[in-house]
Protein backbone atom coordinates (compact mmCIF):
# COMPACT_ATOMS: atom_id res chain seq x y z
CA UNK A 1 0.00 0.00 0.00
CA UNK A 2 0.82 3.53 -0.96
CA UNK A 3 1.21 6.89 1.50
CA UNK A 4 2.63 7.87 4.20
CA UNK A 5 2.34 6.29 7.77
CA UNK A 6 0.04 7.92 10.28
CA UNK A 7 -0.76 7.17 13.55
CA UNK A 8 -4.15 6.33 15.08
CA UNK A 9 -5.56 8.17 17.95
CA UNK A 10 -4.15 6.26 21.48
CA UNK A 11 -6.76 4.41 23.29
CA UNK A 12 -7.50 2.63 26.79
CA UNK A 13 -8.79 -0.72 25.03
CA UNK A 14 -6.63 -2.18 23.01
CA UNK A 15 -7.49 -5.09 20.26
CA UNK A 16 -5.61 -6.86 18.75
CA UNK A 17 -5.63 -4.75 15.10
CA UNK A 18 -4.62 -2.28 17.08
CA UNK A 19 -1.83 -3.60 18.58
CA UNK A 20 -0.66 -5.08 14.71
CA UNK A 21 -1.36 -1.88 13.46
CA UNK A 22 1.38 -0.26 16.09
CA UNK A 23 4.68 -2.90 14.78
CA UNK A 24 6.80 -2.65 12.38
CA UNK A 25 7.84 -6.09 11.66
CA UNK A 26 11.33 -6.22 10.15
CA UNK A 27 13.11 -9.01 8.83
CA UNK A 28 16.75 -7.54 9.29
CA UNK A 29 19.12 -10.43 9.68
CA UNK A 30 23.29 -11.06 7.85
CA UNK A 31 21.37 -14.19 6.28
CA UNK A 32 17.62 -12.20 5.42
CA UNK A 33 16.31 -14.50 2.35
CA UNK A 34 13.41 -13.33 -0.35
CA UNK A 35 11.53 -15.99 0.85
CA UNK A 36 11.55 -14.10 4.75
CA UNK A 37 10.54 -11.10 2.98
CA UNK A 38 7.64 -12.75 1.46
CA UNK A 39 6.98 -14.31 5.03
CA UNK A 40 6.83 -10.76 6.72
CA UNK A 41 4.79 -9.33 3.77
CA UNK A 42 2.15 -12.53 4.73
CA UNK A 43 2.11 -12.08 8.09
CA UNK A 44 1.81 -8.00 7.58
CA UNK A 45 -1.30 -8.37 5.52
CA UNK A 46 -2.75 -11.10 7.74
CA UNK A 47 -2.77 -8.76 10.97
CA UNK A 48 -3.04 -5.47 9.44
CA UNK A 49 0.73 -3.93 10.38
CA UNK A 50 1.94 -0.26 10.10
CA UNK A 51 4.93 -0.59 7.82
CA UNK A 52 7.41 -3.08 7.59
CA UNK A 53 11.56 -3.47 6.80
CA UNK A 54 13.98 -5.44 5.32
CA UNK A 55 17.31 -4.47 3.48
CA UNK A 56 17.63 -2.15 0.49
CA UNK A 57 18.20 -4.89 -1.54
CA UNK A 58 14.90 -6.41 -2.06
CA UNK A 59 12.82 -2.94 -1.51
CA UNK A 60 11.70 -3.34 -5.26
CA UNK A 61 10.01 -7.04 -4.43
CA UNK A 62 8.93 -5.44 -1.31
CA UNK A 63 7.38 -2.43 -2.65
CA UNK A 64 5.44 -4.96 -5.12
CA UNK A 65 4.75 -7.73 -2.95
CA UNK A 66 2.60 -4.68 -0.99
CA UNK A 67 0.93 -3.78 -3.85
CA UNK A 68 -2.46 -5.29 -2.68
CA UNK A 69 -1.89 -4.39 0.93
CA UNK A 70 -5.11 -3.12 2.90
CA UNK A 71 -2.85 -1.64 5.48
CA UNK A 72 1.05 -2.70 5.42
CA UNK A 73 2.95 0.06 4.01
CA UNK A 74 7.00 -0.09 3.73
CA UNK A 75 9.87 1.88 5.07
CA UNK A 76 13.47 2.41 4.29
CA UNK A 77 16.55 2.28 6.47
CA UNK A 78 19.02 4.69 6.28
CA UNK A 79 22.95 3.91 7.19
CA UNK A 80 21.34 1.19 8.78
CA UNK A 81 22.45 -0.04 11.33
CA UNK A 82 25.52 1.89 12.22
CA UNK A 83 24.96 5.42 11.41
CA UNK A 84 28.37 6.08 10.47
CA UNK A 85 28.31 6.42 7.08
CA UNK A 86 28.88 9.52 5.81
CA UNK A 87 25.95 11.93 5.52
CA UNK A 88 26.22 12.51 2.09
CA UNK A 89 25.70 8.12 1.23
CA UNK A 90 22.55 8.38 3.58
CA UNK A 91 21.72 11.22 1.14
CA UNK A 92 22.42 9.38 -1.46
CA UNK A 93 20.46 6.56 -0.38
CA UNK A 94 17.18 8.62 0.44
CA UNK A 95 16.89 10.03 -3.05
CA UNK A 96 17.29 6.52 -4.46
CA UNK A 97 14.72 5.65 -1.94
CA UNK A 98 12.07 8.46 -2.49
CA UNK A 99 11.45 7.26 -6.11
CA UNK A 100 10.31 3.81 -4.39
CA UNK A 101 7.42 6.22 -2.21
CA UNK A 102 8.32 5.00 1.42
CA UNK A 103 6.02 5.82 3.69
CA UNK A 104 8.37 6.34 6.96
CA UNK A 105 12.50 6.79 6.50
CA UNK A 106 14.40 5.72 9.81
CA UNK A 107 17.88 6.96 9.92
CA UNK A 108 20.81 5.91 12.07
CA UNK A 109 22.25 8.41 14.34
CA UNK A 110 26.01 8.80 14.01
CA UNK A 111 26.14 7.39 18.06
CA UNK A 112 30.74 7.67 17.52
CA UNK A 113 29.53 11.77 16.75
CA UNK A 114 27.69 12.23 19.48
CA UNK A 115 29.41 10.14 22.13
CA UNK A 116 32.94 12.48 20.95
CA UNK A 117 30.22 16.03 21.64
CA UNK A 118 30.69 16.28 18.20
CA UNK A 119 26.96 17.44 17.67
CA UNK A 120 26.85 20.06 14.85
CA UNK A 121 28.01 16.72 12.60
CA UNK A 122 25.29 14.48 14.19
CA UNK A 123 22.66 17.87 13.82
CA UNK A 124 23.60 18.36 9.90
CA UNK A 125 23.70 14.47 9.67
CA UNK A 126 19.41 14.19 10.27
CA UNK A 127 19.05 18.48 8.64
CA UNK A 128 20.36 16.80 5.24
CA UNK A 129 18.32 13.47 5.27
CA UNK A 130 15.16 15.75 6.85
CA UNK A 131 15.83 17.68 3.61
CA UNK A 132 16.48 15.09 1.09
CA UNK A 133 12.74 13.53 2.75
CA UNK A 134 10.13 16.03 2.18
CA UNK A 135 6.67 15.31 3.48
CA UNK A 136 7.74 11.66 4.37
CA UNK A 137 8.04 10.67 8.20
CA UNK A 138 11.33 10.38 9.57
CA UNK A 139 12.56 8.54 12.75
CA UNK A 140 16.21 8.87 13.92
CA UNK A 141 17.65 5.66 15.44
CA UNK A 142 19.89 6.53 18.81
CA UNK A 143 20.60 3.11 19.88
CA UNK A 144 19.62 3.85 23.50
CA UNK A 145 21.40 1.24 25.00
CA UNK A 146 24.65 2.32 24.16
CA UNK A 147 23.99 6.02 25.89
CA UNK A 148 23.88 7.37 29.24
CA UNK A 149 20.51 9.26 30.37
CA UNK A 150 22.26 12.26 29.53
CA UNK A 151 23.52 11.30 25.81
CA UNK A 152 20.09 10.17 25.38
CA UNK A 153 18.44 13.61 26.33
CA UNK A 154 20.71 15.06 23.93
CA UNK A 155 20.26 12.88 21.21
CA UNK A 156 16.35 13.36 21.49
CA UNK A 157 17.38 17.29 21.73
CA UNK A 158 19.29 16.94 18.26
CA UNK A 159 17.19 15.06 16.60
CA UNK A 160 14.07 17.39 17.16
CA UNK A 161 16.20 20.46 16.01
CA UNK A 162 17.24 18.45 12.77
CA UNK A 163 13.71 18.03 11.91
CA UNK A 164 12.83 14.09 13.16
CA UNK A 165 8.83 13.32 13.69
CA UNK A 166 9.81 10.11 15.28
CA UNK A 167 13.25 9.79 17.90
CA UNK A 168 13.59 5.46 17.82
CA UNK A 169 15.43 3.77 20.74
CA UNK A 170 17.60 1.29 18.53
CA UNK A 171 18.04 -1.03 15.62
CA UNK A 172 18.03 -4.06 17.07
CA UNK A 173 22.06 -4.92 16.41
CA UNK A 174 22.79 -4.03 20.18
CA UNK A 175 22.01 -7.55 21.09
CA UNK A 176 21.02 -8.50 24.46
CA UNK A 177 20.51 -5.10 25.22
CA UNK A 178 17.46 -4.49 24.72
CA UNK A 179 15.60 -1.21 25.12
CA UNK A 180 14.56 -0.99 28.80
CA UNK A 181 11.05 0.91 30.51
CA UNK A 182 13.49 3.18 32.13
CA UNK A 183 15.09 4.13 28.49
CA UNK A 184 11.65 5.11 27.58
CA UNK A 185 10.65 7.09 30.07
CA UNK A 186 13.72 9.06 29.85
CA UNK A 187 12.63 9.71 26.81
CA UNK A 188 9.01 10.66 26.91
CA UNK A 189 10.09 12.99 29.39
CA UNK A 190 12.40 14.80 27.02
CA UNK A 191 10.06 14.95 23.95
CA UNK A 192 7.24 15.73 25.69
CA UNK A 193 4.76 16.33 22.37
CA UNK A 194 7.64 17.36 20.31
CA UNK A 195 8.06 14.00 18.40
CA UNK A 196 6.43 10.60 18.55
CA UNK A 197 8.33 7.59 20.04
CA UNK A 198 9.09 4.24 18.10
CA UNK A 199 10.53 1.46 20.45
CA UNK A 200 12.74 -1.28 18.54
CA UNK A 201 15.48 -3.50 19.95
CA UNK A 202 14.98 -6.41 22.11
CA UNK A 203 10.78 -6.30 22.80
CA UNK A 204 10.15 -9.72 23.30
CA UNK A 205 6.42 -9.90 24.93
CA UNK A 206 3.24 -7.86 25.37
CA UNK A 207 3.71 -6.89 28.74
CA UNK A 208 6.73 -4.88 27.59
CA UNK A 209 5.32 -3.34 24.67
CA UNK A 210 2.20 -2.63 26.58
CA UNK A 211 4.28 -1.34 29.14
CA UNK A 212 6.15 0.80 27.19
CA UNK A 213 3.00 1.87 24.86
CA UNK A 214 1.61 3.53 28.89
CA UNK A 215 4.98 5.51 28.67
CA UNK A 216 4.06 7.33 25.49
CA UNK A 217 5.67 4.84 22.69
CA UNK A 218 3.25 4.44 20.05
CA UNK A 219 5.23 2.16 17.41
CA UNK A 220 7.19 -0.55 18.00
CA UNK A 221 9.85 -2.00 15.51
CA UNK A 222 10.18 -5.91 16.13
CA UNK A 223 11.66 -8.72 14.22
CA UNK A 224 9.09 -10.64 12.26
CA UNK A 225 8.90 -13.61 14.69
CA UNK A 226 8.51 -11.97 17.73
CA UNK A 227 5.80 -9.78 16.38
CA UNK A 228 3.89 -13.05 15.40
CA UNK A 229 4.74 -14.46 19.11
CA UNK A 230 3.36 -11.01 20.46
CA UNK A 231 0.50 -11.29 18.40
CA UNK A 232 -0.49 -14.83 19.54
CA UNK A 233 -0.15 -13.59 23.24
CA UNK A 234 -3.25 -10.84 21.96
CA UNK A 235 -4.77 -14.33 21.03
CA UNK A 236 -4.52 -16.00 24.90
CA UNK A 237 -5.80 -12.88 25.81
CA UNK A 238 -8.69 -12.62 24.41
CA UNK A 239 -8.11 -10.45 21.71
CA UNK A 240 -7.87 -7.22 23.43
CA UNK A 241 -6.18 -5.56 26.58
CA UNK A 242 -7.45 -2.69 28.82
CA UNK A 243 -4.43 -0.76 29.88
CA UNK A 244 -5.66 -0.08 33.28
CA UNK A 245 -4.86 -3.72 34.13
CA UNK A 246 -1.19 -3.37 33.02
CA UNK A 247 0.24 -1.97 35.93
CA UNK A 248 4.15 -0.41 36.12
CA UNK A 249 6.50 -0.61 38.86
CA UNK A 250 8.47 2.40 39.94
CA UNK A 251 11.61 0.00 40.20
CA UNK A 252 10.47 -1.25 37.03
CA UNK A 253 11.64 2.67 35.69
O1 LIG B 1 13.21 -2.52 13.91
C1 LIG B 1 14.29 -2.84 14.37
C2 LIG B 1 14.72 -4.20 14.60
O2 LIG B 1 14.42 -4.99 13.52
C3 LIG B 1 14.21 -4.81 15.86
O3 LIG B 1 14.78 -6.07 15.96
P1 LIG B 1 14.57 -7.02 17.24
O4 LIG B 1 13.12 -7.23 17.45
O5 LIG B 1 15.29 -8.27 16.88
O6 LIG B 1 15.21 -6.34 18.40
Amino acid sequence: MKGILTERPRKEILTKDDIAYMMDPSVLKLDTTIHDVEHMVDVCKKYGCGTCFCWPCYYEELVELLEDAEVTKFGTSLGFPTGQEKTETKVFLANQFNALEPATNDMSMNVGWLKAGRYDLVLNDIKAVREATPGVPLKVIMEVMLLTDDEIRKACELSIEGGADYVKTGSGFSVGQPTTLHHVKVIADTIGDRAKLKVAGGVRDLDTLLKMYKLGACRFGIGCASAEAILAEVDAMGGSVDLNSIVIDESEL
